[in-house]
C-alpha cells in the first residue's frame, strides 16, 4: 500500500520572531513570535496599550524592535530591501498625506512610485470601490476623518502587494465601508495576500482571521 502524501508545508511569508519592544524601562512586547502565510490572515487582539501598533510598527520596520527578527520571505524587514518595499503594503494610524495633492494625485503617485502598468485604470477603479469618487479632486485638509480612512485604505489597493499589515483598518468606516473592507480583506485574501491586522471589530476579525493572537494573554 502506498504511503499517504505529506501534506504540503507552505513557508511563512511573514516571520516573527522573539520580538521584545521596550521604551526605556518599560518592556511593551517580551519574545513575541507570530507567522502569516500566503492567503492567510491573522489578527492582533488586546486591550488598549496592548502594543498591537507597536508590533505592527516594529513588523514593518517604521520602529525598530529590541530584540528579535521579522522576515518577510526570508529576508530581513529592516533592510528595506526594494523586494520588501514592494512587497509590503502598510495602513498604519497614523498616515500623513500631502497638503496640497488631491485624493487622486496621491493614489496615482503611489501606483505609478510602485510601478503599477495601467496605473490610471487601477487608480479610477480604487476611488470608486471607496466612495471617493466625488472627492476626487479634494486636498486631504478638506476630507472628513473616515474619507481620509479610506484614502488610507485606497492607497495599499493601488500598488502591488503580497503582505498587507493593518492598524484598525475599521476606524472611522460607517457601516457600508465596514462591509466593503470585510468584502476587500477576503477577496485579497483569495487572491493568495497574506494579511496581518489590529483590530477592535470582532465581526471583523471574525469573518477576516484564520487565527488570533491576543496579546492581553502575552502581557509582560
Ligand atoms: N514612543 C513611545 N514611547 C513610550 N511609550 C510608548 C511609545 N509608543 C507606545 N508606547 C506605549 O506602549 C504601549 C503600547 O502602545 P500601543 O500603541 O502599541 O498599544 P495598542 O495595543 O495599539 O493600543 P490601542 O488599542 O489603544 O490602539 C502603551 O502603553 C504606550 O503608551
Amino acid at each position: 500500500m502506498s504511503k499517504p502524501a505529506k501534506p504540503s508545508k507552505t513557508p511563512p511569508l511573514l516571520r516573527v520572531r522573539g520580538l521584545t519592544k521596550k521604551f526605556g524601562d518599560i518592556e511593551v512586547l517580551s519574545g513575541v513570535d507570530l507567522t502569516v502565510t500566503a492567503g492567510r490572515a491573522l489578527a492582533l487582539r488586546g486591550r488598549n496599550g496592548a502594543g498591537k501598533s507597536t508590533l505592527l510598527r516594529c513588523v514593518t520596520g517604521v520602529d525598530a524592535p529590541t530584540a528579535g527578527s521579522v522576515e518577510l520571505d526570508g529576508e530581513p524587514v529592516d533592510e528595506r530591501s526594494v523586494a520588501v518595499r514592494r512587497d509590503l503594503a502598510i495602513v498604519l494610524d497614523d498616515m500623513d498625506f500631502f497638503p496640497d495633492l488631491s485624493v487622486i494625485e496621491h493614489l496615482d503617485l503611489f501606483a505609478r512610485a510602485h510601478g503599477v502598468p495601467d496605473a490610471e485604470a487601477l487608480v479610477d477603479a480604487v476611488v470608486e470601490e471607496v466612495r471617493l469618487t466625488a472627492q476626487a479632486a479634494q486636498l486631504p485638509g478638506t476630507l472628513s476623518s473616515g474619507q481620509k480612512r479610506r484614502l488610507a485604505l485606497a492607497s495599499a489597493f493601488v500598488r502591488p502587494r503580497r503582505l498587507l499589515v493593518l492598524d484598525e483598518p475599521e476606524a472611522r468606516l460607517d457601516q457600508a465601508g465596514l462591509e466593503w473592507l470585510t468584502e476587500r480583506l477576503l477577496k485579497e485574501k483569495a487572491d493568495g495576500l497574506g494579511i496581518l491586522l489590529a483590530s477592535h471589530d470582532p465581526d471583523l476579525v471574525k469573518a477576516v482571521a484564520d487565527r488570533v493572537l491576543d496579546l492581553d494573554e502575552l502581557s509582560p
